[in-house]
């Protein structure tokens, strides 16, 4: 349908070679060139341009009423002026005379419409008519067949379609339904809500004709804009969801080979990552979830890059609470929190004595602790060489020696490093060792920004909403216009800064609908404030320093507002704490 609507414009159909005849040329030229091709008439050409027709039949009529006709008179002289045109940009449909002569935007001649063409035109459109209803014919089929229970409704809140199953709940046939608001003929319908929010709501409890529903209701997006929304019809009843466990615990338990389901305690549970709890639908995360759950299953080391924000140490936690080292602990290390002569001591342990202040037994260091698990080398880019030097001999010989022991411990971990830094050109310019990169780099996993997954953005929103929700005991909405600016928003802080920014519009707004107004006033008003230090009318000497006054303010601001939190405080900051601690030292702020 679309390449045929496409392709309606006139310019895609007329016929481009055509006979013209000159305005210099006389009538004898003309009454021959129109015998030899059995034409009714010519356009009359002056630089490219029409400026009349010469027409047989009144050339005939005009013979047989004048006194004396001269076959050398000028074509002008016997040519009409009145005659049809039609831009290039027309639509075929339009066009109701023919021949119609073509012109671009300069009114010169560029092809024709005649008989043909408009015949050739309208067989294609009956054959595209007759192809449409055969697909609809498929569609209406598989509404019916493929769901239990399937509306869709335009962005005015009208029934555009709705299969046999949902017409049997609502007690009106398809006829009566479509063409309707959903408001009227669907009880406690949240679709209105979605189309205004263009947040998906997913596995919601709903009433209609006294059954019990688990639905979805998910917007349509289109340019940006939602353009309609789907109810889907789930499950009937609570007996069908637990069937439906029930089918999902038998898979389980074939699957791990006769293992016992594993029920964790509501505590582990919130602290366990899966897959699933990475949000995310677009092409491009689904692939990158594909590639981590797939090394989640071996024990091969995982080098996970990406900008602050992007999710790293939740793909890193996923990949430990989902794989293969789970029975074994995660245990997390950020290399650039810690200073250089602490972090040899964090990694590697130390015995009793090992050094003034060592504690009474010695200490296990993180990689003894990670032993059968996960150790997850954050900010790997900020260790130093001497340290890479040190956890290289780890990796390769599978043992540690704790500072001050003589003995070698086995180690058997598995590593994920993330970074945001790119090790390649720190490779390249020697500050970070060749070796030891190609040693974490066996499974690279790089997670793409949230500015180039904005499709992701609404199923975040959803969720993150629901656990707001649940965690400030209130349930609110949001407009739609606050998704569209999200759309348009760069994400710098990326799943992080979404993240907090919905936090604080939830928390900063009184009302139950959050409003873009909330949004403008609260969040972007505020982060666009100190991004652009040069509405701040201070005399400064240039913009550099104008920069670190202002970095230097929102990082005091930051840490008052969490106590003095440094990790709190590069989360409200949208900035990785390495990226604190440096600015920290930089500025020699304490
Ligand atoms: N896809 C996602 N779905 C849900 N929450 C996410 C997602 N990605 C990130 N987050 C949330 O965003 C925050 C930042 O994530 P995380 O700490 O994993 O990022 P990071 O890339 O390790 O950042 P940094 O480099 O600054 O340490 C966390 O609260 C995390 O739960």
């Amino acid at each position: 349908m679309f390449a045929f609507e496409k392709e309606t414009e006139v310019k895609d159909w007329m016929r481009r070679n055509y006979l013209t005849i000159q305005h210099t040329s006389i009538v004898r030229d003309a009454i021959h060139l129109v015998m030899q091709v059995e034409l009714n008439e010519l356009p009359v050409i002056q630089d490219d341009k029409i400026i009349g027709v010469f027409n047989l039949k009144t050339y005939v009529q005009a013979l047989q009423s004048a006194e004396q006709i001269d076959q050398t008179d000028s074509v002008t002289k016997w040519m009409s002026k009145t005659f049809a045109y039609v831009m290039e940009n027309e639509k075929m449909m339009h066009i109701e005379t023919v021949p119609s002569y073509v012109v671009d935007t300069d009114y010169t001649l560029i092809g024709v419409v005649d008989q043909a063409v408009r015949h050739d035109y309208h067989k294609a459109a009956v054959q595209e008519i007759k192809r449409l209803q055969e697909l609809e014919h498929w569609y209406s089929l598989t509404f019916d067949l493929a769901y239990e229970g399937l509306v869709i409704v335009d962005n005015d809140g009208i029934i555009r379609v709705m299969n046999d199953a949902y017409c049997r709940y609502v007690g009106l046939n398809k006829e009566q339904a479509v063409g309707k608001r959903a408001a009227d003929v669907i009880e406690n319908t949240r679709l209105p809500v979605v189309l205004k929010t263009g947040v998906p709501e997913r596995s919601q409890a709903h009433v209609l004709g006294g059954h019990n529903l688990v639905v979805h209701r998910l917007p349509i997006w289109r340019d940006k804009k939602v353009v309609g929304a789907v109810g889907m019809l789930l499950y009937e009843g609570v007996a069908e969801i637990y069937q439906a466990v029930q089918r999902m615990q038998k898979l389980e338990v074939t699957d791990k080979e006769g293992l016992h389901i594993n029920w964790e305690s509501e505590e582990e549970r919130n602290s366990i990552v899966r897959f699933d709890d990475i949000l995310g639908d677009s092409l491009i995360i689904t692939r990158t979830k594909n590639i981590a759950i797939r090394a989640s299953d071996t024990q091969a080391t995982v080098l996970i890059t990406g900008e602050s924000g992007v999710g790293k140490e939740q793909f890193a936690k996923a990949i430990h609470d989902m794989g293969i080292m789970k029975a074994g602990n995660f245990v997390s290390i950020n290399c650039a929190a810690i200073p250089d002569n602490l972090i040899e001591s964090e990694l590697f342990g130390y015995e009793e004595g090992a050094f003034t202040g060592a504690k009474r037994g010695g200490h296990k260091g993180k990689f003894e602790m990670a032993h059968n698990g996960t150790l997850f080398l954050d900010e790997i880019g900020e260790m130093s060489l001497n340290i890479q030097a040190k956890i290289l001999r780890v990796l390769q010989e599978r043992e540690v020696e704790r500072i001050g022991g003589t003995e070698a411990i086995p180690i058997d971990t598995r590593i994920i490093a993330a970074t945001n830094r790119n090790l390649k050109e720190m490779v390249q310019a020697g500050e970070f060792r060749e070796d030891l990169y190609y040693r974490l780099n066996v499974i690279p996993i790089e997670i793409p920004p949230l500015r180039e997954r904005l499709t992701d953005i609404p199923l975040i929103v959803s969720y993150k909403l629901k656990e707001l929700a649940k965690k400030y005991g209130k349930e609110k909405t949001i407009e739609e216009q606050i998704i569209r600016k999200f759309y348009n928003h760069s994400w710098p802080g990326n799943v992080r800064e979404l993240v907090n920014m919905l936090e604080r519009l939830y928390v900063l707004t009184d009302e139950d609908h959050i409003r873009i107004n909330d949004l403008t006033i609260h969040l972007f008003q505020e982060h666009e404030q100190t991004v652009t230090p040069s509405i701040h009318p201070q005399p400064v000497e240039n913009l550099e320093e104008l920069l670190e006054m202002e970095d230097r303010r929102s990082i005091i601001r930051a840490l008052q507002e969490t106590g003095g939190n440094k990790t709190r405080a590069a989360q409200l900051l949208n900035i990785s704490r390495a990226t604190l601690y440096n600015k920290l030292n930089r500025y020699k702020m304490s």
